[in-house]
């Protein structure tokens, strides 16, 4: 066998199993990739002092003491460094707890090349990616909340855990899933969305699975699932609570064994496509309900990301605003007048973002001039705090009372009027917002 470059990329391997090792080291050789053995935590943790690795592969459970240690040890000393954990065929627990503590991904016991080979091309890929990022549309607004957001996006594309995304309608769930496949290894594959609500349930297992021809009216020729079309990319599933149970537990096997069978075909076909999920809803009720299988939730839920509410952050309108009219002005210049941008940080969005981006469109094409006014955005009066006693933008204590006013009670409806937890997400102390709501007369 012909000698490796030096500097080809090297690959820590953590595992007792001499026979299981020298599998491991030979696929990794036959891909270009050098490698080094240890069976134990200490020789692991040595060994990553002493040389330098693109990838860690660690079984969970090793003489002297658990996997899921060595990944805090990496997460805590080098957050770069991609680690998969080898697990026993079909445990879905330890798969899971794996990617809670920052595993990148998991191998299923007993190794299959083509899938690991798969998974190491994933994690190499990564580092590449990260150099070119910076096309990728990016999240917009500077609240604490959207900073946040746009850390935990960059930690997730890292990693290949399923995620799910909450938030209301149009919060931006969608956006965020094209930003943790684009700044990630996957990132030169597809991107599938699909909204599982929008497809008839008994057509949904061919949607996503493909079908083979004859398999029941209709099949006129055989036809692949979307899993199979977001091969080496990402398959967003939007509404994900509109899945019935029957189909949650195929996904749930598709999830763990990467495999699934078209409608019709005796055999399971490997698919290679990190899920992402989505819904408005409650998860965790509509478990309670019964409409969401236990185990189901427990394998997409490996990691949690929370889109916040528009009225909670209306600090990003102002950004939010003059990025969606440089969308849509397509060169002409377009600007909102201050009274505007006041009535629009104190209206309360029940659409989010996408109410936005409905409202300025309308606005762009019903104002006249370079302008867009209050009354050009048309807001329902129902959920509008017009700023008091001024005529927007002519006094400033009157403006700046309505964009006070506005927060206070946007703070007030999202925590059903409990003033305690409104002061804390104002920034306030109960005593500072008390007195504000007197002085607004808000009581
Ligand atoms: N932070 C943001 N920066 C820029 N644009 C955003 C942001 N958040 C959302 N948008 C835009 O708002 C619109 C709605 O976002 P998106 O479709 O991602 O919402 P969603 O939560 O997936 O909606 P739904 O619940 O209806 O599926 C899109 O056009 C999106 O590009």
């Amino acid at each position: 066998m012909n000698a490796l470059p030096e500097d080809a990329p090297r690959v820590l391997i953590v595992d007792d199993e001499p026979d299981l090792c020298e599998l491991l080291a030979i696929t990794l050789r036959g891909m270009g990739l050098q490698s080094d053995s240890t069976g134990t935590l200490v020789a692991a943790r040595q060994a990553l002092t002493d040389a330098s690795y693109r990838l860690c592969l660690c079984d969970l459970r090793l003489p002297d003491g658990s996997g899921l240690e060595l990944i805090e040890h990496i997460q805590r000393t080098q957050p770069h460094l991609p680690v998969a954990m080898i697990t026993a065929h079909g445990d879905v627990g330890a798969a899971v707890a794996a990617m809670k503590a920052g595993a990148f991904d998991f191998v299923n016991k007993p190794v299959n090349v083509q899938g690991l080979r798969g998974l190491i091309d994933q994690a190499l890929r990564l580092s590449r990616v990260r150099a070119e990022a910076g096309t990728v549309p990016s999240l917009i607004g500077e609240s604490p909340a959207m900073q946040a957001l746009r850390v935990m996006v960059a930690k997730l594309a890292r990693s290949q855990a399923p995620v799910f995304i909450r938030g209301e309608s149009g919060v931006g769930k969608e956006r965020v899933a094209r930003l943790i496949h684009a700044q990630g290894a996957r990132a030169s594959g597809p991107f599938v969305p699909v909204n599982c609500g929008a497809i008839p349930e008994h057509l949904l297992e061919s949607e996503l699975f493909g079908h083979v021809k004859g398999s029941f009216t209709g099949a006129s020729a055989d036809r692949e699932g979307l899993f199979q079309t977001a091969a080496g990319g990402t398959l967003f599933l939007d509404e994900i609570g509109a899945v019935p149970p029957a189909m949650q537990v195929k996904l749930l096997r598709a999830l763990q064994e990467r495999a699934v069978r078209p409608v019709g075909a005796r055999q399971e076909i490997p698919v290679d496509a990190r899920v992402l999920s989505a819904t408005h809803e409650d998860l965790a009720a509509l478990v309670r309900d019964g409409r969401v299988r236990q185990d189901f939730y427990y394998r997409i839920n490996v990691i949690e990301v929370t889109v916040p509410p528009l009225r909670d952050r209306a600090q990003d309108i102002p950004a939010l605003a003059a990025d969606l009219l440089a969308r849509m002005a397509g060169g002409e210049r377009l600007e909102l007048t201050p009274a505007a941008l006041t009535a629009l940080q104190g209206y309360a969005f029940p659409g989010n973002v996408r109410e936005l981006e409905n409202i300025l469109e309308r606005a762009a094409a019903l104002c006249e001039g370079p302008q867009i006014d209050r009354a050009d955005l048309h807001l329902p009066a129902a959920c509008e705090y017009p700023p008091q006693g001024g005529a927007g933008g002519d006094d400033l204590d009157a403006e700046l009372d309505g964009v006070e006013r506005a927060r206070i009670v946007a703070a007030l409806e999202a925590t059903r009027y409990n003033r305690t937890a409104a002061a804390a997400r104002l920034g306030l102390t109960l005593r500072q917002l008390r007195y504000r709501m007197l002085k607004l007369d808000l009581n």
